[in-house]
């Protein structure tokens, strides 16, 4: 009897908790129209001045929704899940907000990570961030393995810089010393996984963003478990700091 009861409390909780709760009310993206910057609520205008220049003067309106929902009036800080047809505009609907909130951090760290299944689309994404970032003095990693990991790491991580007149040697410098060179990482799975496990200073500590983008190839593959270990840290992170 007591079994019972349990199950049926167990099923009435289970049906009081929506597996996804930010996706209980959705934006039809396909109710909006496009938005000339210009008209754009809070664009940092180094963001609008990069954007003009190259060839974009408005938003498509997935971007207009993301940035709704992100940036606009009302916004409050959430994940959320785009899902909209190739070619739509999705990237820069998610870059735009967070070159936009990041362009007031004053320290520089590792922020958001962007992760795709493959090194043609990370480049890509790279590219876009790359048109707006530099604007309000962000920099853009990419951690592909395009190059060796070596190159890789000295892209992605400061050394301290020698006082004048100090000797020191590397050797003992410990990682809590080391720096990210960059705000903003574009990054495959395998080659994330490297870094979190073997790149000295590459912490994802500090970071407030994380776009999984081609979510449905990502999840397919295991890729060096790269979930649940990402979202795991960040998580782990963001909430021992709270
Ligand atoms: N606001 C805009 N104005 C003009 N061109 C844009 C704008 N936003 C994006 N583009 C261009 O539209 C094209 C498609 O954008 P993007 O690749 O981001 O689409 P997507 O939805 O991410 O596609 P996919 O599903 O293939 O990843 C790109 O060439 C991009 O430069």
């Amino acid at each position: 009897m007591e079994e019972e009861e349990a199950r049926e409390q167990k099923k009435i909780a289970r049906k009081k908790v929506a597996v996804l709760p930010w996706m209980r009310s959705p934006v039809d993206v396909g109710s909006l129209n496009k938005c000339p910057l210009t008209h754009l609520p809070f664009l940092h205008p180094r963001l609008e001045a990069a954007l003009c220049s190259s060839g974009i003067d408005s938003l498509f309106p997935v971007q207009v929704a993301v940035w709704q929902e992100t940036i606009g009036p009302g916004s409050f800080a959430r994940d959320i899940c785009v899902n909209s047809p190739t070619g739509s505009g999705k990237t820069l609907a998610y870059a735009l907000p967070i070159v936009q909130i990041l362009s007031t951090r004053v320290v520089k760290c590792l922020r958001a990570l962007v992760v795709l299944p493959t090194r043609d689309l990370a480049l890509q994404v790279r590219d876009v961030f790359a048109t707006i970032a530099p604007a309000v003095g962000l920099s853009v990693g990419l951690a592909v393995g395009q190059s060796s990991i070596a190159d890789e790491i000295s892209m992605l991580i400061e050394r301290p810089k020698p006082e004048a007149g100090i000797c020191y040697d590397p050797a003992e410098h410990h990682s809590t010393e080391l720096q990210s060179a960059v705000d903003i990482l574009v990054a495959t799975p395998g080659r994330l996984m490297d870094h979190i496990n073997n790149t000295k200073g590459f912490t994802l500590e500090h970071l407030r963003f994380l776009v999984v983008d081609e979510t449905d190839r990502l999840l397919r593959e295991a890729y060096k478990s790269w979930l649940p270990t990402t979202p795991e840290l960040f998580v782990s992170y963001s909430r021992s700091t709270r």
